[in-house]
């Protein structure tokens, strides 16, 4: 598990992290979102004691992390795939990771060949594509087998098939209990990884939710209803309390009560429906909502769209 409480970092002038708490449990894939410049990395580097907050703290499994004697076994982190020396080969590259947190030899070619580089265990890493040096950088998070493992933007840069492929692994390791925190700024790729979502803009905490929450939570869900007999069914579900709206095409635009509500009303007093569709706001839409007053740089804004569950 991951705990911030109350953190704190600001360079000069800058405050990059602006009190932020907020917990990412074992056995999720916890997303960490923001614009650009919202706080993430220097969150990241502080989870990893590579800056030290100016005030508050953050922990790991109950402890900061330059607290661990050997911190790969507790820690792995992905911050920044290109930073590895690229006169090595990746199975020197790790060997020696290995070698100086206590880490068993025979781990480099489990991780290797767990992350498909098997192949190119050989190879300098100066010559990787982008994509291999995201699994190199993987491999080496996994090298310690730790419990807690954290990814800066994982799937930048990467092809549908590594993104996919990245996608697999992070749910299996949350999966097998351990706890994943991951950043990005798309939330769409987010959606489709984690369960829970930090969301955070300008160095602070803008909500704390599972996907799942934040799409019911979204302002423009409503159900949308056509019928031959549309008038009537507006009063029968104002009556009931709902809020009907009308469509520029003449459908329906219904709030307060379920598409099930809305069928069986219809069904028992005998009145046709020619559609029943729940619209939900997208996670993509509700998160530019979210965050619309935290981004430092945004292009021009595009009308909210509605896209059908
Ligand atoms: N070493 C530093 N010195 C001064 N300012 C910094 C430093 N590191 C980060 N900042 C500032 O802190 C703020 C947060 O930056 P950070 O890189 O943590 O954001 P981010 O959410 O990771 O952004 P991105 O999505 O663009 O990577 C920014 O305003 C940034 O300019």
């Amino acid at each position: 598990m991951i705990e911030a409480d109350a953190l704190v970092k600001r360079y000069g002038g800058v405050t990059a992290v602006d009190g932020l708490s907020f917990t990412a449990p074992s056995g999720s894939v916890t997303g960490f979102l923001g614009p650009n410049g919202a706080g993430k990395s220097t969150t990241m580097r502080m989870i990893l004691g590579l800056d030290a907050p100016t005030a508050g703290s953050v922990t790991v499994n109950g402890r900061p992390y330059t607290g661990y004697r050997r911190p790969l076994r507790e820690v792995g982190a992905l911050l920044d795939a290109k930073a590895v020396a690229g006169g090595r080969s990746a199975r020197d590259h790790l060997m020696w990771l290995a070698l100086s947190n206590g880490i068993p030899r025979s781990r480099v070619d489990e991780v290797l060949g767990q992350v498909g580089l098997a192949a190119a265990a050989r190879k300098k890493v100066g010559g990787f594509s982008l994509g291999m040096a995201q699994r190199l950088g993987i491999a080496a998070a996994l090298l310690g087998d730790p419990p807690v493992l954290m990814f800066d933007e994982p799937v930048n840069g990467l092809d549908p098939d590594g993104v996919a492929w990245i996608r697999t692994l992070l749910k299996s390791l949350a999966g097998e209990g351990r706890t994943v925190f991951l950043s990005s700024h798309l939330m769409s790729e987010m959606a489709l990884t984690a369960d829970r979502l930090v969301i955070i803009g300008r160095g602070r905490l803008i909500a704390e939710t599972t996907v799942a929450d934040l799409l019911a939570a979204g302002g423009g869900n409503h159900i949308r209803v056509r019928s031959a007999e549309a008038d009537d069914l507006a009063r029968l579900l104002t009556d009931r309390g709902a809020a009907v709206g009308r469509e520029p095409d003449g459908a329906l635009r219904v709030t307060g009560a379920t598409a099930d509500e809305i069928g069986d009303l219809a069904r028992a007093r005998g009145l046709g429906l020619l559609e029943l569709s729940p619209q939900r706001m997208s996670l993509e839409q509700r998160y530019m909502e979210l965050t619309r007053d935290a981004a430092d740089y945004r292009s021009g804004d595009s009308a909210p769209t509605l896209s059908a569950k």
